[in-house]
């Protein structure tokens, strides 16, 4: 997947973490936003980037996941990360890191301590979501993709083999990190309720992080053109790329209600995993 650009405006250089400015140092992540493809990890980080003591990668690194990276060592990792600060955090976002098997481990093999992002949606709007996804990858590219009842059934059942219903599986998932983090170490956002009102979620997050509560209600905004959350900071605004938040395909009543019905066991699993329930169908 092509790395998207962070937002539509250029960022305003953050609190130390310029490196023409400040003459800080790079550090390898005190916390990582792992995933779900989807979830609204690309928020997430815009969002906790308004904190003065976060310093953000702002690509994703895929160090974790792809071999010819992870290769090259801790030393490569840290030379993709931001200059900050001694007081910041440093953070990246690479949501392939939650469904890939060997990442949990190479994590852990780094800092077993460290202090994991997940964000997840409701895990049927995710899947049309990565299906919109992969479509406009393939309209760029001028290549056909099929309309999504095609991708979804194979003879008439839901194709357990479509990767993207896979994901969505997030017990299955979360399982993997479970083996070498306790569940404490992990700090669950509602993304569905940071699309509609993003700065209760970010709080929790600050305090996860034991930063000191700095972004404020007023650094967000809702945008009616766009139809989500927008931030203002220092007076600057800016919204997500135009690659976020794009209308989802029809989906025929009772193929979604296939699909809901699909992931209602799966979903009392996750739910039971981590000792909490979220709002999905
Ligand atoms: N404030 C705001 N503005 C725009 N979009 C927002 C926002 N908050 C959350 N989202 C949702 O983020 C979804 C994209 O998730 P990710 O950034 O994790 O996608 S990716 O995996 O990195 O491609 C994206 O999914 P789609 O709506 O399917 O495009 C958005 O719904």
């Amino acid at each position: 997947k092509p790395t998207e650009p962070g937002s539509e405006l250029p960022k305003t250089p953050r609190n130390g973490s310029h490196p023409s400015s400040s003459g800080g140092a790079q550090h390898l992540p005190q916390t990582i936003i792992i995933g779900v493809r989807k979830g609204g990890t690309r928020a997430l980080l815009e969002m906790l980037s308004l904190h003065p003591d976060v310093a953000a990668a702002d690509n994703e690194v895929h160090f974790f996941d792809w071999e010819e990276h992870y290769r090259q060592g801790l030393g490569w990792y840290r030379s993709q990360m931001p200059f900050s600060a001694p007081h910041q955090l440093t953070v990246e976002k690479t949501p392939a890191y939650f469904t890939s098997p060997q990442v949990p481990e190479r994590v852990y093999r780094m800092n077993p301590n460290i202090r994991l992002l997940l964000i997840l949606r409701d895990p049927a709007e995710r899947v049309l979501s990565d299906y919109t996804q992969v479509y406009y990858n393939h309209l760029q590219k001028r290549k056909p993709y099929p309309p999504i009842q095609q991708v979804l059934l194979r003879e008439g059942r839901l194709n357990p083999d479509y990767k993207a219903l896979n994901r969505s599986l997030y017990h299955l998932h979360l399982q993997r990190w479970l083996r070498f983090f306790p569940l404490p170490h992990l700090h669950l956002v509602d993304g569905d309720r940071l699309i509609r009102d993003p700065f209760p979620e970010i709080q929790k997050v600050e305090r996860f992080l034991q930063l000191s509560p700095q972004i404020n209600a007023s650094n967000f905004y809702f945008n009616k053109t766009k139809g989500f959350y927008c931030l203002r900071d220092g007076g600057r605004d800016r919204c997500l790329h135009e690659s976020k938040g794009r209308a989802h395909p029809q989906v025929d009543a009772r193929l979604l209600h296939r699909l809901h019905e699909y992931f209602h066991e799966p979903n009392k699993k996750f739910f039971e995993l981590v000792g909490r329930t979220f709002d999905w169908h």
